[in-house]
């Protein structure tokens, strides 16, 4: 009997198509793994896996084609081989890589017949998301929360797409309540986290606000928000004595005493709650000395534990000795960088215990000086990783419910394709649905798609403008070309003579086009085309001097009708409702809910954070 009898017998004729497939999978973790064992046992006959992680001790639980032997090494190499073992006559190919990464272009993915997710993050979702609709791919989709979980299908033209309908988005909290007015110690986490993690090692706020601040700027908070600007000013200052023994003190000074005292001038602020108290640098490190913690080895043992809770002296030398390390890891980052436009940046990651310990100690601190509760490296890790215990069987139902979807995409049986939604009683465990109908007002699926080579460092927004868009597309002037901002319509013609690299669009970049024609006749405009810009290789460009090659001419469809506007809740899902059209002074440096972030630069980071006010604090991935 061969290996695979019962397959054939399950399937009949079907398994051809299995045998013959060629299959993406994004991630090896825990719903990758248990995917990528359910693929090469039922015999699919090709398939590729990105992963750009290693592996992790606290992977091994669940992750079960990985061993200790193989603790931090490629998840995507380590599990081609393992998987390789339970059927030798599948192809399997690994990428130890980032799927943003250029080499996975339109064209590659076009060479698929099926992609399947298997990842932690909204980001990269829709990132793969929105490849699959350019490259007209099928796609599936899975995640896990504990023991809930769900998987759909997404077929341009034919389902909802990741995007038709909007994820709900992170809960925000008010800036000042994280800036100045902190209440629970998730307020000083997400400070550590997103705000002073951010401005010592990490994007500038000025250049990307973190998606937990939300800084609209209102009458109530506009004197908060003058005050943080000077804050800022001022830690650009401290960051002049960056990687200098000097920095950490500078660093401690600046946030836990100057800024404090000036919170404390605010004396409105605390006429109803407890004024924060500054901490004196000399003081605090005079009594960490005494305490024994003046040895970095006496640091390292401390940090190491994540069980206790740190006093105040202890959270005072991990702070100092965090900063110290990250330093010194960015430098050496930098002189590996050189001369390179792109400076290099930390990213806080739960399982680094450099960023874990500086945001622990910093988040501590900060909760000392306004009177609220400090929490232990280990459950603040929990907390600023939005983590929910991952459930193996969850992920193994999940994958399982992927693969049995699958079959039904390779036979050409879409009209039996499901979403699965795993639920935990009193719910009921397993609900299927059909497959919903794509929204055709969604920004994402509901829009014309093109990839479009270009040589970022020539090719001018005023060529674009006039050589692509105009004379190949066929577009008036009367567009508005957006990223994740506004670079031009028919009222701000600065930028044309700028080129993309000047614009901040690069490979991986999304360009949006809105043709804000509006035809005499009445009829509709066409719909957005959204351009995804590959930095040109050495492909031979066309006659306009290889700033660009266009491969092909897409078709750009009229807008739908305009429809009343859906209501907002249905069943518990937020219904999309049509885009607004966007005006210039809207247009700020972010615009997510119109969908056209560039997608060059997420972290990644997309959790949603619940807030239990009885109960303090806890979150959600
Ligand atoms: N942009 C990306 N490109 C390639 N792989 C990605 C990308 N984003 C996430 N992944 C991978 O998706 C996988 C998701 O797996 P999983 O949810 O089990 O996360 P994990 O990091 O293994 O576990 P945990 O977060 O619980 O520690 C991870 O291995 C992660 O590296
Ligand atoms: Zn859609």
């Amino acid at each position: 009997m061969s290996r695979d009898t019962y397959a054939k017998q399950i399937l009949g004729d079907a398994y051809e198509n299995i045998k013959n497939a060629k299959i993406l999978m994004v991630g090896a973790g825990g719903i990758g793994c248990e995917l990528l064992k359910n693929l090469v046992l039922a015999g699919f006959g090709e398939v590729h896996l990105v992963d750009l992680d290693t592996i992790d001790l606290s992977n091994l639980n669940r992750q079960f084609l990985f061993g200790h032997e193989h603790i931090k090494k490629s998840k995507a190499l380590v599990a081609k081989e393992t998987a390789s073992k339970f059927n030798p006559e599948v192809n399997l190919v690994a990428y130890h890589a980032n799927i943003k990464d250029p080499q996975f272009s339109v064209s590659w993915f076009k060479s698929f017949d099926l992609v399947m997710n298997a990842l932690d993050n909204l980001d990269t979702r829709r990132y793969v998301n929105r490849m699959c609709l350019t490259a007209n791919v099928p796609m599936i989709d899975s995640g896990t929360t504990g023991y809930n979980g769900q998987m759909r299908v997404v077929v341009k033209g034919v389902t909802e797409c990741y995007e038709c309908n909007p994820i709900e988005t992170p809960k925000s909290f008010p800036v000042c309540t994280i800036r100045t007015t902190p209440s629970q110690p998730i307020h000083c986490i997400v400070w550590a986290k997103s705000y002073l993690f951010n401005q010592l090692f990490g994007i500038d706020e000025d250049e990307a606000t973190a998606p937990e601040l939300d800084n609209t700027e209102t009458a109530d908070n506009a004197e908060e928000l003058k005050n943080l600007r000077t804050e800022n000013e001022e830690l650009k200052k401290v960051k002049d004595a960056f990687g200098t023994l000097e920095f950490p003190k500078l660093v401690f000074e600046k946030v836990f005493k100057i800024d404090i005292d000036r919170l404390l001038s605010l004396a409105d602020a605390w006429r109803t709650r407890r004024p924060p108290v500054p901490l004196d640098y000399s003081a605090v490190k005079t009594a960490a000395d005494e305490a024994g913690l003046d040895s970095q080895k006496k640091v390292t043992m401390l940090a190491a534990d994540d069980q206790p809770i740190w006093n105040l002296v202890e959270n005072f030398a991990v702070f100092a000795d965090s900063i110290s390390r990250l330093s010194n890891r960015l430098v050496e980052l930098q002189q590996e960088a050189g001369s390179q436009s792109k400076k290099p940046i930390l990213v806080f990651d739960k399982d680094d215990d450099d960023t874990l310990d500086f945001v622990t100690a910093a988040a501590n601190l900060r909760s000392i000086v306004f009177g609220i509760e400090t929490k232990s490296k280990f459950e603040i890790k929990q907390m600023s990783g939005n983590i929910i215990p991952a459930i193996a069987t969850t992920n193994a139902i999940v994958a399982g419910l992927c693969v049995t979807q699958a079959f039904k995409i390779l036979n050409n049986d879409l009209e039996h394709a499901k979403m699965v939604y795993i639920s935990q009683p009193p719910a009921r465990m397993l609900s299927a649905g059909t497959l919903p109908p794509a929204n055709v007002h969604c920004g994402v699926c509901g829009i014309a798609r093109a990839a479009i080579s270009v040589d970022p460092e020539k090719l001018t927004l005023g060529d674009f403008l006039e050589k692509v868009l105009k004379s190949k597309l066929g577009y008036s002037e009367e567009v508005s070309i957006v990223t994740s901002k506004l670079l031009y319509d028919i009222e701000f013609d600065d930028n044309l003579e700028k080129t993309f690299v000047e614009l901040g669009v690069s490979d991986g970049s999304f360009i949006t086009i809105m043709d804000e024609e509006e035809p005499e006749d009445g009829s509709p405009g066409r719909v957005n085309l959204e351009f995804i810009v590959l930095a040109k290789g050495d492909k031979n460009g066309d006659a306009e001097g290889d700033a660009y090659v266009l491969d092909q001419i897409p078709e750009i469809p009229k807008k739908p009708k305009a429809e009343k506007e859906p209501a907002s809740e249905d069943e518990g899902m937020i219904v999309a409702s049509a885009a607004p059209k966007r005006k210039a002074d809207e247009i700020s440096g972010d615009d997510t809910n119109l969908n056209k972030k560039s997608k060059t630069d997420g972290n990644g980071d997309s959790a949603t954070i619940v807030i239990d006010d009885e109960d303090g604090a806890f979150l959600i991935d």
